[in-house]
């Protein structure tokens, strides 16, 4: 990342709009806008700890309701809302937070939804290879609520279902009952 060329940029941006940096209040504001997209852009590194699945446990390990936020790759504006991520365990469990942890890491970038949604699922499916993943994301796109067509409190809801959590409907009606998301 190159943030003196990102503050460049934008007091250009910000020019060409008609915007004026002359005041005080402003005149920080290319460079502030230049951090600001930075952190939004810039996930955190984390270790994929895990442990043995000694006990042999075997029913869903869910993290319901963890907060996302991430940015639309169309209007680089920001989506906000939740996610519910479930898996079943195989041979090994993951660290909770994790879960928490693997959303923020795909969330960091200019994203669409069902995107984000799919690479949650696919990197616990690769990275901890358990007998089902389960991801559930719901958000508020600002690009859709505050502009454009301005659809007040609309929210969107997007899933990945994989191995048994996808198999089996069972397993996939405990899920969403479990996260309030059956309808
Ligand atoms: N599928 C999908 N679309 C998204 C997401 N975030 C934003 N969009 C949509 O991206 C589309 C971009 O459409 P365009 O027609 O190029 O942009 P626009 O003229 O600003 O469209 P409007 O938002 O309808 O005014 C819009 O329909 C947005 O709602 C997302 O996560 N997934
Ligand atoms: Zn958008």
């Amino acid at each position: 990342m190159d943030l003196a060329a990102a503050e460049l940029a934008a007091g250009r941006f910000l020019e060409a709009l008609g915007i004026s940096t002359d005041s005080e209040s402003l005149r920080g504001t290319p460079g502030r806008m230049a951090r600001a997209y930075a952190e939004l852009f810039s996930p955190r590194p984390f270790d994929l700890t895990t442990f043995p699945n000694d006990e042999g446990y075997e029913e869903l390990v869910l993290a319901r309701g963890i907060p996302l936020r991430s940015v639309c790759e169309h209007h680089l504006l920001p989506f906000v809302g939740t996610a519910h991520i479930g898996y079943l365990p195989g041979a090994r469990i993951l660290g909770l937070s994790k879960l928490a942890r693997v959303l923020e890491h795909f969330a960091c970038r200019p994203q669409v939804q069902e995107r984000l949604t799919k690479q949650v699922a696919d990197w616990l499916d690769g990275n901890l290879a358990p007998r089902g993943v389960g991801v559930v994301v719901e958000a508020e796109h600002t690009c859709m609520t505050l502009r454009g067509v301005q659809a007040t409190g609309t929210t969107t809801v997007t899933s990945t279902f994989l191995g048994e959590l996808r198999a089996d409907a069972r397993y996939r009606a405990e899920f969403l009952s479990l996260t309030g998301t059956a309808g």
